[in-house]
């Protein structure tokens, strides 16, 4: 029998959803003993106050996020809004494992950070994807290296996740010209849980709205320095439908001269072969998002549209999962040298 060594972890932001949801994987995780939480208006009041579907932290407390509350755990995860990390981050001791859910660390680019965030840049952290595939790979290998071991993990923003998981076989091998088109329907949860008025079920549910249109999505310069092309043309466009949870990215691009569908099929399925949370579809089925509700699965499929001349890659996520709290969970055990997998889980929550 294999032993694990068990860790302490601390959550700031547990009052929200992508924190709400951390603390359920990690509820179910072995090696996981939850310590301290935190949150900001909130501080004082239960967690079952607001996430009373985590019984067994119900009445828990959370208190003012500080970097005295949060040290002290062998791990840290910061569930806050953009801008609101860096600093904490920064005063967290070298040896804590501190798992940034927000934007904080995800560019290595200060002038694009400074351009789409506005404000000071944090600085880069090893980036939450173990299936990233970097420059010239055609199947994951550096990136789940690079977050062995490591003490500090930038998890990827959800649109970003489903974006780059879905075309990334294509770039890497060569098989599409870099024009790409993204449009992806999104649930409310994306958003957070602060009150926002297009959020209200009068106004969304029944309804599609899109939003960030016209180049203007902060993800944008995060799913081109996964893809590796800076220079590259991405239209994204996300547009908020009425689901609580979920993204169903479509991504195309032009299919590279000489580039047949055989090539396409081989590309994406070399990229994702044994992946145990990116798994390639039969040909001919194509991915729903409500198959991934509460797992850390991300379901993609591929096809080429010949009269188009273009490549039409889908990417079903559960945005709270494998777009935020399952990464964080699947990196924190790589960096902990625990089983990828651990307290994770593939299969779904359906109907
Ligand atoms: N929701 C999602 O699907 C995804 C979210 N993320 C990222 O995760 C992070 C959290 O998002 P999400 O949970 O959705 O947001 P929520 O609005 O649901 O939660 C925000 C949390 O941060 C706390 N908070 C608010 N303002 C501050 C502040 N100034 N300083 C410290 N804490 C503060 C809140 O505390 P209180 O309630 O007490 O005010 C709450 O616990 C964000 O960076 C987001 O971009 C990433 C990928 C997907
Ligand atoms: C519906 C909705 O608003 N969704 C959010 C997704 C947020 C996310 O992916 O995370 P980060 O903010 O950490 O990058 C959006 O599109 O901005």
């Amino acid at each position: 029998m294999v032993m694990h060594m068990s860790f302490s972890v601390a959550v700031a932001g547990a009052s929200g959803y992508a924190g709400g949801e951390t603390l359920r994987l990690l509820l179910g995780h072995p090696e996981a003993r939850i310590g301290a939480l935190t949150a900001h208006s909130n501080a004082g009041t239960p967690l079952g106050a607001h996430a009373p579907h985590l019984r067994g932290l119900a009445d828990r407390v959370l208190a003012p996020t500080s970097v005295d509350a949060l040290a002290g755990h062998d791990v840290v995860v910061l569930a806050l809004p953009h801008g609101a990390s860096g600093q904490i981050a920064a005063e967290l001791p070298p040896e804590t494992v501190v798992v940034d859910l927000g934007a904080d660390h995800r560019l290595t680019s200060a002038e694009a950070w400074q351009e789409y965030y506005g404000s000071a840049h944090a600085g880069s952290w090893p980036y939450g994807m173990p299936e990233l595939l970097h420059a010239g790979e055609t199947a994951p290998a550096r990136q789940r290296a690079a977050l062995a071991g490591t003490r500090r993990i930038a998890v990827p923003g959800c649109n970003v996740t489903a974006v780059t998981l879905g075309i990334q076989p294509g770039v890497a091998a060569g098989l599409i010209d870099p024009d790409i088109v993204a449009v992806l329907s999104v649930g409310y949860s994306g958003a957070g849980r602060s009150l926002k008025p297009h959020l209200l079920a009068a106004e969304a549910a029944g309804s599609a709205l899109p939003y960030a249109v016209g180049g203007t999505h902060r993800h944008i310069p995060e799913i081109l320095q996964n893809l590796g092309l800076p220079d590259a043309r991405l239209s994204f466009t996300p547009v908020l439908v009425p689901m609580s949870r979920g993204i169903l990215a479509t991504v195309t691009a032009p299919l590279a001269a000489g580039a047949t569908a055989d090539d396409v099929r081989a590309a994406w399925s070399a990229a994702y072969d044994g992946e145990p949370f990116v798994q390639l579809l039969p040909e001919g089925q194509w991915p729903a998002s409500g198959w991934t509700t509460g797992a850390n699965t991300a379901l993609v499929q591929v096809a080429v549209d010949r009269k188009a001349g273009r490549v039409v890659a889908v990417c079903a996520l559960d945005n709270l999962v494998k777009g935020t709290a399952g990464a964080a969970v699947q990196s924190l055990n790589l960096a902990l040298g625990l089983p990828e997998t651990l307290g994770l889980t593939v299969e779904g929550v359906a109907p």
